[in-house]
């Protein structure tokens, strides 16, 4: 569904030297990037600050032009120039066949009432009545939108207007939903209807997700595959469990006891780092499972409470270079 072929992008800005001369340098976005993603998959596309997952994006869905390599989308090139239209026609085809959501901004019209930016959407589109009317009445009730329809989009919270970009990119039915950050800044409940739509959303209709996301719950809740980008190239393609391994990821294992006591030892696979009163922190592999440890601790320890820390997501990706232990992909 996806095809990304040796694709570079490289802008060429004006940078300050001195008080009055100004040079031109280049940014090498993206690099020499290969990949692919099949049909109904559903990809996290990780990365940095300024790794180049925007940029990516953008060349995808037709509205940056690659400064080399080819790349396609539900088949169609956005960039031809052969062809009905030319590159305008490879771009508007595409148009409706992918929809995007792009978390920090917002593709409803601000003044207007939500269901009246969906009726734009509509005839944007041309979306045929019933199939507007099915795929409306679907994301009203699984993202909860009713009561938000007549409410104009500045008035509505930042997770009820995610919710209802997230609809306005899916009403047309795409093929391939594109996601920048679409959990940022939400709220726990918020978070979780919108990982529960996007998972009913894929497994329904098939639909191909392609996300961006720095909360490691997106991905671990969402997908199967995970891509990271790193200054422009691509450095891992796998899954996550492969990925934290990679990094050297630790999860924390949080134990509350009934008193204060002397650091957990001999707990296999398991080491404490942390003793706060009743409270201690187990770090131990990413990869491993939590149940084993949970009842090594449990039977001879007094246990009360636990909770388990995942890794921050940042912190996997900068080990992952520190240490040099990333698994290149074939041709990173
Ligand atoms: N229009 C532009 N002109 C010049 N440089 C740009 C432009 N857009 C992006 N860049 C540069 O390209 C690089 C990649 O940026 P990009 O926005 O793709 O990163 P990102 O992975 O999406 O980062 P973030 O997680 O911060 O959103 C950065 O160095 C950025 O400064």
């Amino acid at each position: 569904m996806i095809e990304v072929a040796g694709v570079e992008k490289v802008f060429s800005v004006r940078r300050k030297a001195g008080r009055l001369r100004r040079v031109r340098e280049e940014v090498r976005a993206v690099s020499g990037l290969d990949f692919t993603v099949a049909r109904g998959e559903m990809v996290g596309y990780i990365g940095p600050n300024g790794a180049g997952k925007s940029t990516t994006i953008k060349m995808l869905t037709g509205i940056l032009v690659p400064s080399a390599g080819r790349l396609r989308v539900a088949g169609i090139d956005p960039f031809a120039r052969s062809g009905t239209g030319g590159a305008a026609g490879g771009r508007l085809r595409l148009a409706r066949r992918i929809g995007v959501v792009f978390g920090q901004r917002t593709t409803l019209w601000w003044d207007l009432p939500l269901k009246d930016s969906y009726e734009l959407v509509r005839r944007m589109y041309r979306v045929p009545d019933a199939t507007y009317r099915a795929n409306l009445e679907r994301c009203v009730e699984l993202l909860d939108l009713a009561p938000l329809l007549d409410v104009p989009v500045r008035q509505l919270s930042l997770g009820q207007r995610m919710r209802g970009d997230i609809a306005a990119a899916l009403l047309h039915d795409p093929e391939v939903l594109y996601l920048d950050e679409p959990t940022i800044g939400l709220d726990v409940v918020s978070k979780a209807k919108v990982r529960s739509f996007l998972r009913e959303v894929n497994a329904e209709r098939g639909t191909t997700v392609l996300l961006t996301t720095h909360d490691l719950t997106d991905i671990e809740q969402l997908c199967h595959r995970v891509m990271v980008i790193d200054h422009g190239r691509l450095v891992y393609d796998g899954d996550l469990t492969g990925l934290l391994a990679a990094g050297e990821g630790e999860r924390m294992l949080v134990v509350d006891l009934d008193r204060e006591l002397p650091p957990i030892d001999g707990v296999p696979g398991a080491r404490t780092v942390k003793v706060a009163g009743p409270r201690q922190w187990l770090a131990f592999p990413a990869e491993a499972s939590a149940a084993p440890l949970v009842a090594a601790v449990a039977e001879r320890y007094p246990l009360v409470d636990l909770s388990i820390r995942e890794p921050d997501i940042e912190d996997v990706i900068a080990r992952l270079y520190a240490g040099g232990t990333a698994t290149p992909v074939a041709g990173a």
